[in-house]
Formats: structure tokens, sequence, C-alpha cells
């Protein structure tokens, strides 16, 4: 399903308690997906929260939900490790995972609230009340879920390992945290609530406890990027427009060629097909410097205008860059290290990724700088023709490097959607 043809998201406020296997038993995916209707508990009879602020988009599709799905304002990101070495168990994860993520997208709580008064609730309860909040989760598979650091198949999953799914290389200038990097499975979970992101995020690794614990994850905030053209173009941290140029839900026949794996692609991961790979980066801006930077070089850097977000070769916003335009000293407008210029499908072999990241920030050090950047999470069709050829080139050469640090890196296949009765990743297993 394109974006464009995506249903809308529904109001509805967060209060059914259809039943659900609580934390001990929640492996046990039949506990889950038979859950038991339970519709009497205080909670239901809350009044919904305001209409509006309410909307809810359904996870079962074609794809999954929080690709192109309009960004939402905040980001709650998680990397899990598999503790288990049984591959029932992981099967178990997954499947219970993808009933909890339908019910909390549809502003449910995870479970049955009539637990017994002497147990914890299955809900951990903080997003009780509150509307779905366009919440979307959106799940991946690390490529060491496929083969371990000595090369080993964890799950019997080795064959199937897609081809493109490897670590990412190292770049020029990376200056990696492993502790923060990679992982086994991931959950993007996007709402226009923090609170209902991070209750996303906890439920899910709590139904996860003894099968797969938390390595890392991530806060963020204001999205850096429209995924659908009926969107305004938000600004980073640098103070820029970011997300002008691109992927839109709306370009179907671009999502077909930059986006979604085709079932050709890799003949040995047909499991892939209509899923996409995530690039994720952490990647520090030192903003007390920029700060301190004239205008002219900031926007020199980007290639683009401050204010309007328009490229120096001129024209507006949505203006096609003019690489060959010079200016009065016969210098390019948009300089051969600017952002923009590097980034362009015209010096990428045509390419184009769906950018879907966030600001953050995680305080600040003793001297009083902001640990601040932007979690850059990127979505394409092959990690190998679509990230890997432009993040080299721009690690040497882009201007904006001298006020980035990439800190964390991570890599993962992001199976298509799920549909009702099934669960993520299920043709992998098949
Ligand atoms: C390798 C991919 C990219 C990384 C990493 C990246 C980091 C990064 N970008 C900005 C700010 C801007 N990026 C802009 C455009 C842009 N960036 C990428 C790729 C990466 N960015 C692409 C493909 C594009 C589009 C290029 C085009 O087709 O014109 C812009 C301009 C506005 C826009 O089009 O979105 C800004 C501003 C920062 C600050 C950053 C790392 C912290
Ligand atoms: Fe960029």
């Amino acid at each position: 399903m394109s974006a464009a043809s995506e249903p809308p998201p529904r109001s509805v406020s967060r209060r059914g308690l259809l039943g659900f296997a609580g934390a001990g038993a929640a492996l046990t995916a039949a506990g889950f997906v038979g859950g038991r209707a339970t519709a009497e508990a205080s909670e239901a009879s809350q009044a919904p929260s305001a209409e509006g602020a309410a909307g809810a988009y359904p996870f079962y599709g074609e794809h999954q939900p929080g690709i192109v799905t309009p960004a939402q304002d905040r980001l709650h990101f998680a990397a899990f490790d598999l503790t288990t070495t049984a591959r029932e168990d992981l099967v178990a994860l997954l499947t219970v995972w993808t009933a909890a993520a339908a019910r909390m997208t549809a502003g449910q709580l995870v479970g049955d609230e009539a637990t017994a008064y002497d147990s914890p609730p299955d809900d951990t309860g903080e997003a009780i009340g509150l509307p779905p909040s366009r919440l979307t989760i959106t799940f991946g598979f690390g490529p060491s879920l496929f083969r371990d650091a000595q090369g080993r198949d964890r799950f019997g999953l080795a064959a199937r390992q897609p081809k493109a799914l490897a670590r990412l290389p190292h770049f020029p200038a990376d200056n990696l945290d492993p502790a923060r990097s990679d992982g086994d499975l991931c959950v993007q979970a996007c709402a226009d609530d923090p609170q209902v992101a991070v209750h996303a995020v906890r439920n899910l690794s709590r139904l996860a406890f003894g099968t797969a614990a938390l390595r890392w994850s991530q806060l963020g905030f204001g999205r850096t990027s429209s995924t659908s053209t009926a969107q305004a173009t938000p600004r980073n941290l640098f103070g820029f427009k970011d997300g002008t140029a691109n992927l839109k839900a709306e370009d179907s026949a671009a999502l077909t060629e930059h986006l979604w794996v085709g079932a050709q692609d890799d003949p040995a991961a047909g499991w892939l097909a209509g899923g996409s790979y995530l690039v994720a980066r952490r990647i520090a801006m030192t903003i007390e410097t920029w700060d301190r930077t004239s205008l002219r070089e900031q926007e020199t850097l980007v290639g683009r205008d401050r204010r309007e977000g328009a490229p120096l070769s001129g024209g507006t916003e949505f203006s096609e860059p003019d690489f060959a335009l010079t200016g009065r000293e016969g210098k390019p407008l948009m300089a051969l290290n600017s952002h923009v210029r590097l980034a362009h499908p015209s010096q990428n072999d045509g390419v184009q990724m769906l950018r879907r990241g966030y600001n953050y920030t995680d305080g600040n050090d003793a001297l009083g700088r902001l640990d601040a950047g932007l979690f850059f999470i990127a979505y394409v069709r092959d990690p190998r023709t679509h990230y890997i050829p432009m993040q080299t080139r721009m690690s040497r050469q882009d201007g904006l490097m001298e006020y980035l640090q990439h800190r964390a890196s991570a890599l993962f296949a992001v199976p298509p959607g799920a549909s009702e009765g099934g669960h993520i990743g299920q043709a992998l297993f098949a």
C-alpha cells in the first residue's frame, strides 16, 4: 500500500482491554493472540481524550508503518540483543511483539488489566488515558541475528541473510561507540507524544524479558524530515530546514525504485521483499562552534539559505539546485564541498533515500557543551548502492563534517508488514 493510499489515522482513546498473558507467560504466543476479552477495567470508563490529537494508524498492512507514514514529532528507538539460543523463543517474541504493537498503535493497553491484584499489571500504565498519538512501531533485524561475530549460524537463518545486510563499514572520521551501535533487533517507535513512544518501547522490552535485552536506546524530539508533501519542512539543530528534498510518500514510483526491496533483489532473501533497510547514525553536532560561525559560512556549507531553505543557486525551497551556476568570482554558487551538492542524486548515481531522523539532546559535558545532534535514520532499498557510497563521499568531502561526529551506527533489515494473525518477519521462518 503506498502512503498515498494509507488509511488516515483513526481517532480512538487508549482504553480497550483485550486480554494478554502476563509478562511471565508473555512468550507463549497463543496466550496472547487468543487473549480474553475483559472490558470491565476501570480505565475503560475513562472519557476519550481530545479528538484530533488522537490519530491511530493501523499496524497490519503491506509495509510496516513508520516508514512512509508522515513523520511524527517524537522518537524512541531501541536495539535489542537476543539472550536466548532457541529459534522458537525468537518466533514467540516476534509473535508477542506483533500483537502488542497492533494493540498499542490502536491506543490499547498491551495486556489484561484484570490481572490478579497481587501480580504486576500486564501494562506498565503510563499511557492509560492517552490517545494513540499517531504511534507507529517498526521492527528490524540486524546482521548479528543471522550470524554471530564468529560467523556462526545462531538460529538456522544464515542461508537467508540478505547480502546487503552486513555491518556498515568504518567511514572516514567515524568515532563510534560500540555500546550504542548495532544490535540483533530494533524497534522504532514514533508518536506525537513522547510518553506514548516511551511506553511502547518499555512494554516491548518488558515482554522480551528472558529472550532479549535492551542494548541501546535513543530518544528523539523534533522530526528532521518530511515524509509527505502535506507536511511543512522542519528544522534541525543547525537551524536549517531539513527534509526538503526527501523521498515523499506520494511519489510511489520513486518509492518502488529507491525504498522498497524488490522480489528479485536477492532471491535467497525473498522474505524481505516489500521491506526496506534502516540505517541509523547518531551524529553529534558541535553546535557551540556552529553558533559562532557566520551565516555566510553556514549557508555555504549546507548549500541552501537558512530562512527559506532555497538552494544558493536561486529559486525557492523546492527549486532544483543548479550546480553549474557560478558567482562573480567564478566559483560555483553551490560550493563543491556543500552538503546538498554531495548528497544530491546527480552526484550519487541517481539514488535517493527516505530520511526519517530526529534531533536529540542528551545532557552536556563538563565544559557546558550540549551533547546534541541528529539521530539520522534513513530507509533505503539497498545500503550498498543507496547509502554506503554517499556516506563515504560525504565523510571525506562534506564541509559540514567539521561540525559533526558520527558516534554510533547500525543497519537493520526491515521486513514487510505483517498480516492479521501473522507476525513480523514470518516469511523468514517459513
Ligand atoms: C549519508 C546521508 C546523509 C547524512 C548522514 C546526513 C546528515 C545530515 N544532514 C544534515 C542537514 C541537511 N541535509 C540536507 C539534505 C540532504 N541530506 C542527505 C543525506 C544525508 N544527510 C540527502 C540525501 C539530502 C538531500 C539532498 C538533495 O537531494 O538535495 C539538507 C537540505 C534540506 C533537505 O533537502 O533536506 C540539510 C539542511 C545534517 C545537519 C546532518 C548531520 C547531522
Ligand atoms: Fe543531510
